[in-house]
């Protein structure tokens, strides 16, 4: 693939609003594009998804933007990349950074599409011309403030709606929407909030008809998850216990869980996306593609990812205008009714704009032939 150089766009933007989980709240979002260039001058792109502080999961933006300096982005320039699926062979030596693996495998997936004149989801294997999503609402200071934002997307056409709880916001909260709203597709992400000994909240949550419950209890476990779901009747969804394809099979196999929320960042990039895709797919687990407040970059890998057959729950990519005032994209994502159509451009479809991305950029750091992995073992 002749990738000669590694760009790391660093961003600061500002979300329209603060949004609330079960661990804090946040407006600003640090985001790092990866532009990967090869010998024609060809661009693709990728988007690291890490969190500002080690909150959501272990990685945060500062440290995965030196894991993709000092080894990620050299190991692509030096290593024979034929197809995107070398890259997690050269990574897999590195433990763990799966945001920071999968910001330079999506930018080499995207260039890679783009040397083959596909689009992403073509070249992914995915079918789909539209994608159904849905639209992640964080905790409002008060339950009629949410109902107000569960109005808004639920007139805006979302398939589904996900709102957070964490104890003390559940029970009451999502019975005044099943009051207000009926039986709308809705489901609620509590961000490992929980734990066993809320056996009574989380099975008084059985009485709305949720689509699931995702991740209840503490990230990283599978255990405690598959007795919860021996006891409730929502299924359980898990997002950040499944930072791996084995984690994924490890929740298959012990039954923690009856649907799977896929985030590209967290378990790594595309390629183990497909594989945790193709696992899931032969045990009738169902699919969705999860949200990390993605600027439009992001928000177009998700896109393709879903196009693949088994992703069959409307996942997190809402419309650039669910969080940006202005994306870094033209054309930005649009979701029309709670419909996704698919680009038919090469490689993520929408341009970068270097012009709207401008007003965002902190600074930009470049690796090239000349940098090598920079590391104290050697083979
Ligand atoms: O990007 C989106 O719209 C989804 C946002 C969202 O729900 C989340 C983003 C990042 C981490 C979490 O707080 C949460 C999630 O767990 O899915
Ligand atoms: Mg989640």
């Amino acid at each position: 693939m002749n990738i000669k150089q590694i760009k790391l766009h660093q961003l600061l933007m500002k979300m329209k609003t603060p949004f609330t989980t079960s661990f804090g709240t946040q407006q600003d979002r640090h985001i790092t594009i990866v532009e990967a260039i090869d010998d024609t001058g060809r661009s693709g792109f990728g988007e690291c998804v890490s969190g500002e502080d080690p909150l959501y999961s272990e990685e945060f933006m500062d440290a995965s933007i030196i894991a993709m300096k000092k080894y990620f982005a050299p190991l692509v320039i030096h290593g024979e990349i034929d197809h995107p699926d070398d890259v997690w062979e050269k990574f897999k030596p590195f433990k763990r950074n799966n945001m920071a693996k999968s910001a330079i495998e999506g930018a080499v997936w995207d260039l890679y599409a783009k040397q083959n004149d596909m689009t992403l989801a073509e070249a992914i294997g995915g079918r789909k011309e539209k994608v159904d999503v849905g639209v992640s609402l964080g905790l409002e200071d008060t339950d009629e403030l949410l109902l107000e934002k569960v109005k808004e997307k639920v007139d805006e056409g979302y398939k589904r709606i996900k709102v957070k709880i964490k104890p003390g916001r559940d029970v009451e909260m999502i019975r005044s929407i099943r009051d207000r709203f009926g039986d709308i597709p809705l489901m609620v992400d509590a961000n490992s909030a929980y734990t066993l000994d809320d056996m009574e909240t989380l099975k008084a949550l059985d009485e709305f008809n949720l689509m699931m419950i995702e991740q209840p209890l503490a990230a990283g476990d599978l255990i405690d998850h598959a007795k919860l779901q021996k006891e409730i009747s929502t299924p359980v969804c898990l997002d950040e216990s499944i930072d791996s394809y084995e984690a994924a099979r490890g929740a298959i196999e012990l039954g923690s869980c009856r649907i799977i929320n896929v985030k590209v960042g967290r378990v790594g990039g595309i390629t183990q996306s497909k594989k945790i895709h193709d696992l899931a797919a032969h045990h009738d687990i169902p699919l969705w593609c999860g949200g990390m407040l993605e600027a439009g970059v992001g928000r177009l890998h998700n896109i393709a990812i879903t196009t693949l057959g088994n992703f069959t729950l409307p996942g997190d990519t809402a419309s650039s205008s669910r969080y940006w005032y202005e994306d870094i994209i033209t054309p930005e994502v649009v979701a029309e009714d709670g419909v996704v159509e698919v680009s038919r451009e090469p490689g993520i479809g929408s341009t970068v704009d270097f012009g709207k991305m401008e007003q965002y950029l902190q600074k930009t750091e470049s690796i090239t032939e000349a940098d090598t992995v920079d590391m104290i073992f050697y083979d």
